[in-house]
């Protein structure tokens, strides 16, 4: 770094560390718009706590400077030491108003935490018994192990099976499930007798241990290798909808972010059938509620674009203990289960 950029970082860090410092004094609202117009950077987070602006905003529960700094291009999803975002400091006090307003910046960002699907295929996968005797597949990234399924789910995949069940008797459904993974909700899948169960599946290692498992030999299993966007493309889609459409459509891609998810969604009125049920592993944003609600409304908003509704049911997720040397994926208490139905 130049002897230039060293003064323009600290002069920046200085003005930074004022504007927070100001805000959280509850200066006049004036004094704070100066400062940003002499270049204050509203990205800023500080040295001590690594809060920013808004998050000092969001502290002092000042709604018209919270509006500000949003209109300003503050950083809505940034999180202090504490891993705390502005929305969570506006839900810690309650302040639902304020708290709307940083969760709609969000929703309008539909940020999305671009993870690379390709890398994710050509990286190699484990499949482990942790000492508690849970099943996981671990992925290497760059060194840290990354949990790409974790029992600690089952919970999830059970509820998620339930709801697709609930009050309907299903005499060998037609099913669709993106993702194996451990293989846990097609397990669970399987116990329904479906008259068809196709798996879409992409990565080779899972691929093998679905061969070494038994899975390409079950009755009415069909594996489709490859990416879901090899087959759920308009050139495709046609060869593998069955007659009446899927009864039951799943999806839970690891690696892949909302976008994807999105474009998932822009095929489910060719998938489902006139009375079927869909649901998604809503995991996205989870190690945040303010995020993880943001792409709870986001999902549900785009889902009613394709013209179709989502309940939500909530999932006590706070057992999720076993986490042994993986990131943390998915930390907030609940996980919030979408279902579609079409009646
Ligand atoms: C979290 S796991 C699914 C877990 C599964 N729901 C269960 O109950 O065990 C995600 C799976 O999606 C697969 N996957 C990731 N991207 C994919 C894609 N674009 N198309 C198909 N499969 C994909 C991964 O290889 C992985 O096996």
């Amino acid at each position: 770094m130049s002897e230039q950029d060293e003064i323009e970082l600290d002069a920046l860090t200085d003005l930074g560390e004022e504007l927070i410092r100001s805000i959280l004094a509850e200066e006049p609202l004036d004094t704070i718009k100066q400062l940003i117009e002499s270049g204050a950077p509203l990205w800023y987070q500080n040295e001590s706590e690594g809060i920013s602006c808004l998050h000092a905003a969001a502290y002092t529960q000042n709604r018209e400077l919270v509006k500000l700094l949003i209109d300003g291009g503050a950083v809505w999803n940034a999180a202090d030491y504490l891993r705390n975002t502005a929305g969570d400091i506006a839900l810690s006090f309650n302040n639902q108003e304020i708290y709307t307003i940083i969760r709609d910046a969000g929703i309008r960002a539909d940020d999305t935490a671009a993870a690379s699907t390709d890398a994710f295929l050509s990286s190699k996968l484990r499949f482990i018994v942790d000492e508690h005797g849970q099943n996981i597949c671990m992925l290497d990234v760059d060194g840290e192990e990354v949990g790409v399924m974790m029992g600690w789910e089952r919970n999830i995949m059970q509820e998620t099976v339930a709801k697709f069940s609930a009050g309907r008797e299903h005499t060998g459904p037609k099913i669709l499930n993106v993702g194996f993974g451990l293989g846990i909700i097609d397990t669970l899948f399987q116990s329904l007798s479906p008259a068809q169960h196709v798996i879409i599946e992409a990565h080779p290692d899972v691929l093998k241990h679905m061969k070494e498992l038994g899975w390409y030999e079950k009755p009415g299993v069909k594996i489709l290798e490859g990416k879901w966007q090899d087959y759920i493309n308009s050139d495709k889609i046609g060869t593998i909808v069955p007659e009446g459409g899927f009864d039951i459509v799943y999806t839970d891609s690891f690696s892949e972010d909302y976008q994807a998810l999105r474009q998932f969604f822009s095929h489910l009125q060719v998938l489902l059938g006139p009375q079927s049920r869909f649901s998604f592993f809503n995991g996205l944003g989870a190690t945040n509620p303010t995020i993880y609600d943001v792409y709870t409304r986001v999902a549900e908003v785009h889902l009613a674009e394709v013209g179709l509704n989502v309940s939500w049911s909530d999932v006590d997720a706070s057992d999720q203990r076993h986490w042994g040397d993986s990131r943390r994926y998915f930390t907030c208490p609940t996980y919030r289960l979408p279902l579609v139905v079409r009646e």
